[in-house]
């Protein structure tokens, strides 16, 4: 991942302890949470409105995962490979460091400009409430932040984030082969996987995330609306519900679908560099986490992005006359730096023609 200096913006840590609260924080509380909510479970006259959940052994999982990307942005993944208990190892550690004293976990803060470390959600400084959240971000080793929370314990819970990280960057080497390949992308067509066409020179990063139970969830907001600066994330989430992603109903509207915690499963999004290769064909997706009353949810991510040098732009086989480069190049430092600038307008700042008036071009 890029540089510290183009990292979000940092913005002090207000040291709130969630975990003591018994009211909900003018400071922390949002308004018009739950309108244009769609349930999910439900087909409205024979659209289903559930994110696909894709088997990744199914012969047909290519063209699935192509349906899935363009309609959604989003879909789960079961039998992936990952084994269940290295999910639980990894729960395990977020919850071991986030139930830790908040004067403890303050030492491995993170600190100005600085990319890795303990903290808000990096998005906050674009909202005028703060999150029911917090967060542990891990860009390379966690071996020195992991000194500080344990003295004595942090081999353990290192070796645990280290398995995770090699065990994600494989299964997001076969997802990006997926869905590139349902784009009509061959191996023969991508210029940077690198030796065995295996992404080893990929960049990313982990983002631990803690939802503590809140004493008002309706006026909550856990993680605020917005999209991943990534090619694709792969979210693991507890078997607690709170994710909530943006999709267009059948009747032209748009709402919020909660994606219902499978157990095993992973929950891939679509970023705004895959947005970009893919010259606007899989969007990324917005979202959000809720918060709820009793159970503390946990979630971790893994950013996955390209390797730094790269400049990702529209598929050569992506653009025609009918469908001009919607996009310029750009690696992921400087989109991260102007995603940190524009937040949810990012996109549109390295847009060079609307999709809708594809052959009209903006600058
Ligand atoms: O906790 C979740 O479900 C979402 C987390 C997320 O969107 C992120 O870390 O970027
Ligand atoms: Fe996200």
């Amino acid at each position: 991942m890029p540089s510290p200096s183009d990292s979000y913006i940092h913005i002090h840590h207000k040291n709130t302890d969630l975990y003591s609260l018994q009211e909900l924080p003018e400071s922390h509380t949002w308004t018009n949470i739950n309108d244009n909510t769609l349930t999910y479970n439900n087909s409205e006259k024979g659209s289903n409105v559930n994110v696909p959940v894709i088997d990744l052994n199914d012969p047909n999982a290519s063209k699935l995962i192509g349906h899935a990307c363009k309609t959604w942005g989003v879909f789960q993944v079961v039998n992936h490979g990952v084994p269940l208990s290295l999910l639980d190892d990894i729960e395990l550690v977020g919850l071991t460091l986030f139930s830790l004293p908040s004067q403890q976990k303050l030492k491995a803060a993170r600190s100005p400009d600085a990319v890795s470390g303990y903290g808000l959600a990096r998005i906050s400084s674009f909202f005028p409430k703060l999150m029911w959240s917090e967060g542990f971000t891990i860009l390379g080793s966690p071996l020195q932040h992991f000194r500080q929370l344990w003295p004595h314990d942090y081999n353990k819970y290192c070796g645990i984030v280290l398995q995770y990280d090699e065990t994600m960057k494989k299964l997001a080497g076969k997802l990006m082969w997926v869905m590139l390949d349902s784009l009509g992308i061959t191996k023969e067509d991508l210029k940077w996987a690198g030796s065995n066409s295996q992404f080893n020179e990929a960049s990313a990063a982990l983002q631990l995330n803690s939802y503590p139970s809140c004493p008002d969830p309706n006026r909550a907001m856990g993680l605020a609306p917005h999209t991943d600066s990534t090619l694709f994330t792969i979210l693991y989430q507890n078997n607690i519900e709170g994710l909530q992603v943006k999709h267009d109903g059948s009747d032209g509207g748009s709402g919020w679908v909660t994606v219902p915690p499978l157990p095993g499963s992973l929950v891939i999004n679509v970023g705004d560099l895959l947005h970009i290769l893919s010259n606007g064909f899989y969007p990324s997706v917005l979202h959000r986490a809720l918060v709820n009353r009793t159970r503390p949810r946990f979630s971790v991510a893994y950013l996955y992005g390209p390797p730094a040098h790269v400049e990702i732009c529209p598929h050569a086989k992506l653009v025609g006359p009918s469908r001009p480069a919607l996009y310029r190049p750009v690696t992921w430092d400087e989109y991260l730096g102007i995603k940190a600038k524009h937040f949810n307008k990012a996109l549109s700042y390295v847009q060079l023609c609307a999709p809708s008036i594809s052959n009209v071009c903006l600058m």
